[in-house]
């Protein structure tokens, strides 16, 4: 969907920004650019809606070079989403966040229904919130507001420059799984800019960890915490890895011990907590280490019947399973 080849920035004074950078984002996915400030992520994605040119190099949107593309037109396809935010103070939420189809004459009453329903699927009530300003609200909820504006046009393609950049961490973490939800329906292509290393794992079906100027490793999280493609990336991701790669790896029904109802009622040590199948293995740890019995219910998400026991030992062993597939 969107196709970098061979691209090159250099800045007029001769700042190399980014050098000879190819990489895919296929279509629906989600990757996340993470790296140190100034190595060349936002230049990247710039480049992606003609905010800046390549040196070099060019740049495919749905396979066709975007050099050839009128920037005003291809910006309607591109959902643009800044830390900043930068709604306009003197409209109202609703307002705001119905620009983008009202520039592009969608009748006005048309428009601001179309607002009100992703101001819902935010989280913002739009009978609450549609009529406030900017200023009336906190910084989480401006940060919606940008998500759901950029979204109204309907754009195959978000670019998103850290966009739950200016929230502390409690609320930047709801955002993220309420966006991770919200991706999960509208499936757009998305090219999201962080220096988090936590967020860029969480939020991505693939990584790009950018060195200076360079992808030093392009793959799916649990890769990259795994096995590190170079020494910098090891560094990059630090000595806590393994902690790391637990909230990227899943219970798998491989990982469990046979529920024995017998004996679990027997000993009068049944676990008291469960997680469900594909919960993350930092969740089950969590609850495991709070376990009496040293062992958690394992339940089928659909059904909601027990499936198995998850132990320590089955957490050790799927730690390995995991490394074993990225190896
Ligand atoms: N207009 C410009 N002229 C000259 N150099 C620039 C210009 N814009 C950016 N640079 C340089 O290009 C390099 C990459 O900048 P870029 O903004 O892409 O980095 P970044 O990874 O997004 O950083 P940050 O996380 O701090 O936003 C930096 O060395 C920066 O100083």
């Amino acid at each position: 969907m969107i196709r970098f080849e061979h691209v090159t920035k250099r800045y007029p004074d001769g700042t190399t920004a980014v050098e000879d950078l190819s990489f895919e984002v296929a279509e629906g996915e989600l990757v996340t650019l993470v790296g140190p400030s100034g190595c060349g992520k936002t230049t990247t994605m710039k480049m992606v809606n003609r905010l800046i040119e390549p040196t070099s190099g060019r740049i495919l949107l749905g396979g066709e070079d975007i050099a050839s593309a009128d920037p005003v037109e291809l910006r309607r396809h591109i959902g643009y989403v800044i830390q900043q935010v930068g709604l306009f103070p003197h409209k109202t939420v609703l307002e705001n966040t119905a620009t983008v189809p009202q520039l592009i004459g969608t009748p006005k009453a048309t428009a601001r229904a179309r607002a009100a329903e992703l101001l819902e699927l935010v989280g913002l009530d739009p009978a609450v919130y549609g009529g406030r300003y900017p200023e009336q609200l906190s910084g989480g909820q401006r940060q919606r507001v940008g998500v759901a504006r950029a979204l109204a046009a309907d754009p195959p393609v978000l670019l998103m420059d850290e966009p739950f950049g200016a929230v502390d961490p409690v609320v930047r973490e709801r955002l993220q799984n309420e966006f991770l939800a919200l991706q999960r329906t509208v499936r757009k292509t998305i090219l999201l800019v962080t220096h988090d290393l936590e967020e860029a794992i969480r939020l991505g079906d693939r990584i790009a960890v950018y060195g200076t100027g360079t992808i030093e490793q392009f793959a799916r999280p649990a890769a990259v915490l795994a096995s590190p493609a170079t020494e910098y990336v090891a560094s990059f991701v630090g000595a806590d890895r393994g902690l790391k790669r637990l909230a990227v790896t899943p219970v798998e029904r491989a990982d469990l011990e046979r529920a024995d109802p017998a004996r679990a009622a027997g000993d009068g040590k049944a676990p008291t907590a469960d997680v469900a199948l594909g919960a993350s293995l930092r969740e089950a740890l969590a609850l495991l280490l709070q376990e009496d019995s040293g062992r958690i219910g394992v339940t089928d998400p659909d059904s909601g019947e027990l499936v198995g026991v998850l132990t320590p030992e089955g957490v050790h062993r799927a730690l390995r399973r995991a490394q074993l597939q990225e190896a």
